[in-house]
């Protein structure tokens, strides 16, 4: 049984179709990102999951329940770390998440053991007053992780966390998924979630327009790999100069696109000719690829949707 199943559901605010017509399922301890522009129903369909809204059309279920029933034990399984956490500045980090903890019905020392994950020890004494935003941040994602949950929604959880922190975070995701708990999290940032999450759902407007590992989204979108290439000399060999797309990047570089299915032809050839002294193969990178869905020009939805 998936995680989480959505089948045509649809939010509508007023006016604003805030969700669209929206099926996807997450499996038992898949790790998914939910990526989209500002607006794009990634919060609403996080709200949905958890019941806090109701679909105004179509199905929802996570952990076998509809989610509006509201369940006690539903509930006690999923964590959540919402967009922008607040805490009441003048507890430390230590009494929050105790008290996080027993609402979750576990004790003190779990908690603890938390805050030591989250690499918070130090300050767990500290009024989270005096916290920097990525220190909120992580108490935010002890608070998100403890009780063990089964899924975890995590609504943009990277904002304010630097590189190392960022690493650490995606660590922890990488072992609970490991350990069966579906996470889903949701992202501007689509650079870091390569080789981070399995499986990427992008939406715009309300609308999914892709659903699928990076490699299946990235084959769809059939979008030029580029190649670029060291010159012995200043000018480029003519077969290069002649073809389409040419760029310089530098006095003695150039770059160039390519299709997917020319790659192998091109490379040969290059690595054939003398006037060039190194080969760099650029993938097209998640962004392109967000663009290129973004853009509609995908039109079909690919992957495991
Ligand atoms: N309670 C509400 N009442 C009215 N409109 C709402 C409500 N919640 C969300 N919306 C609208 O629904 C649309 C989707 O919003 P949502 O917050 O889900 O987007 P998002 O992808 O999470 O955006 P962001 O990246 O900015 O957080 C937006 O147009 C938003 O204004």
């Amino acid at each position: 049984m998936p995680a989480v199943q959505l089948e045509r559901v649809a939010k509508r605010y007023g006016a604003v179709e805030a969700v669209r017509d929206v099926s996807f399922s997450l499996p038992q301890g898949g790790r998914v990102a939910l990526v989209g522009h500002n607006g794009a129903g990634k919060t609403t369909l996080m709200k949905l999951m958890l019941g806090l809204a109701r679909p105004s059309a179509g199905r929802l279920l996570v952990l076998g329940r509809d989610p509006s029933e509201g369940a006690a034990e539903t509930r006690r399984r999923i964590g959540w770390l919402p967009e922008s956490v607040t805490f009441n500045g003048a507890l430390t980090g230590r009494e929050i998440l105790r008290f996080f903890a027993r609402l979750k019905g576990e004790n003190a020392a779990a908690a603890d053991a938390m805050l030591d994950r989250v690499g918070l020890a130090e300050a767990a004494r500290r009024r989270v007053g005096t916290y920097s935003k990525g220190m909120r941040q992580r108490l935010g994602l002890a608070q998100a992780l403890i009780g063990a949950p089964r899924a975890l929604l995590l609504d943009e959880p990277t904002t304010g966390l630097d590189p190392e922190m960022r690493q650490g975070l995606y660590d922890i995701l990488a072992g609970l998924s490991g350990a069966g708990t579906t996470v889903l999290l949701s992202s501007h940032a689509l650079e870091e979630l390569e080789g981070r999450v399995e499986r990427v759902v992008i939406l715009d407007r309300g609308r999914l327009v892709a659903d699928g590992t990076l490699a299946e989204l990235r084959a769809l979108a059939r979008l030029p790999v580029r190649l670029r290439l060291t010159l012995a000399g200043a000018t480029p060999p003519d077969w290069l100069a002649s073809a389409g797309g040419l760029r310089r990047i530098a006095a003695r570089a150039v770059e160039i696109p390519c299709a997917p299915e020319d790659k192998m032809a091109l490379l040969r050839r290059a690595a054939e000719d003398p006037a060039i002294t190194d080969i760099e193969l650029q993938a097209p990178t998640l962004d392109e690829l967000y663009a290129h869905f973004l853009r509609g020009q995908g039109g079909e939805r690919g992957g495991t949707a």
